[in-house]
């Protein structure tokens, strides 16, 4: 698979490793610095492009694959107003956009024990929910994509909850969001239900960005065969 990746950080280095461990080629490294000479790129020397940059950039990086007719993957966090647009120039152009929080198949997995737990939950009043989320000093974004999708998982199974907020909030249709920052933390997640008798945890806690990188790769071989907009869903089928 001849791969583009934009964005040349922490994830794009990380997926540059383990594509060129499963015999994939690197024909490109956009990043802050060369970001204009996506504008000439040839297309048809890339099947997929791989993007993880920084929330004021995703939107203008996957517009111009699109365009290009180039299948996009994308992981960055922080620039969701704007993903309907991108839906909407996907299918204009008959190609392939696929958007994940985060690519960890742990994280997915999470993710369906957090709707089935919010469903079961809904009957019992006595317990609020918060979502935590934790980690390095230089994520750009709060709160954190995932924390994002976490909080939307309780909110679609739990008449209750109603929106989420990122601050603590004693409001009994509100969830709160609590954002924390410590160095070197990849990514911890924690749903909390507290009664004043007992607490129910769910937690993830990623050791290394290798979960997310390795999803993020595994995707970008299976979606240059798709069309449309795809999800985890479609790729896992948990
Ligand atoms: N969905 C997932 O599974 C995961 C998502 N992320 C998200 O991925 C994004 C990147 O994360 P990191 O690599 O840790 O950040 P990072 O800050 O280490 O790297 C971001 C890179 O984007 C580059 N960049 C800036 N403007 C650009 C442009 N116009 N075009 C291309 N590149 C540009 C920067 O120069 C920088 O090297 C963040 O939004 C983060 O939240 C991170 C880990 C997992
Ligand atoms: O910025 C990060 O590092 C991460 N971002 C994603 C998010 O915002 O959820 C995924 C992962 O937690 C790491």
């Amino acid at each position: 698979m001849r791969i583009l990746l934009l964005g040349y950080g922490k994830m794009g280095r990380s997926i540059e490793s383990i594509a060129l461990g499963r015999g994939h080629e690197i024909v490109g490294k956009i990043d802050m610095n060369n970001a204009g000479d996506l504008d000439s790129l040839d297309a048809s020397k890339v099947d997929v492009a791989i993007e993880f940059s920084q929330p004021d950039a995703a939107f203008g990086n996957i517009s111009k694959c699109l365009e290009k007719g180039i299948p996009v993957v994308s992981g960055t966090t922080g620039w969701l107003d704007k993903k309907p647009e991108i839906e909407k120039l996907c299918k204009k152009k008959g190609g392939a956009f696929f958007y994940a929080s985060n690519f960890s198949i742990g994280v997915n997995i999470f993710f369906k024990v957090n709707a089935f737990l919010a469903k079961m939950m809904d009957a019992y009043p006595e317990y609020d929910v918060k979502v935590d989320e934790i980690h390095h000093t230089e994520k750009k974004d709060a709160p954190s994509g995932t924390a994002i999708t976490l909080a939307e998982g309780v909110i679609d199974n739990m008449v209750r909850k109603q929106y989420w907020q990122n601050e603590n909030v004693d409001k009994d249709e509100a969830l709160s969001i609590l954002s924390y920052r410590e160095p070197d933390v990849p990514g911890t997640h924690t749903v909390t239900y507290h009664s004043e008798i007992d607490d129910i945890v769910i937690h993830h806690a990623a050791h290394t960005r290798k979960g997310f990188a390795l999803g993020a790769v595994l995707v970008g071989e299976w979606l240059p065969a798709q069309k449309g907009v795809k999800t985890m869903d479609d790729f896992l089928k948990l």
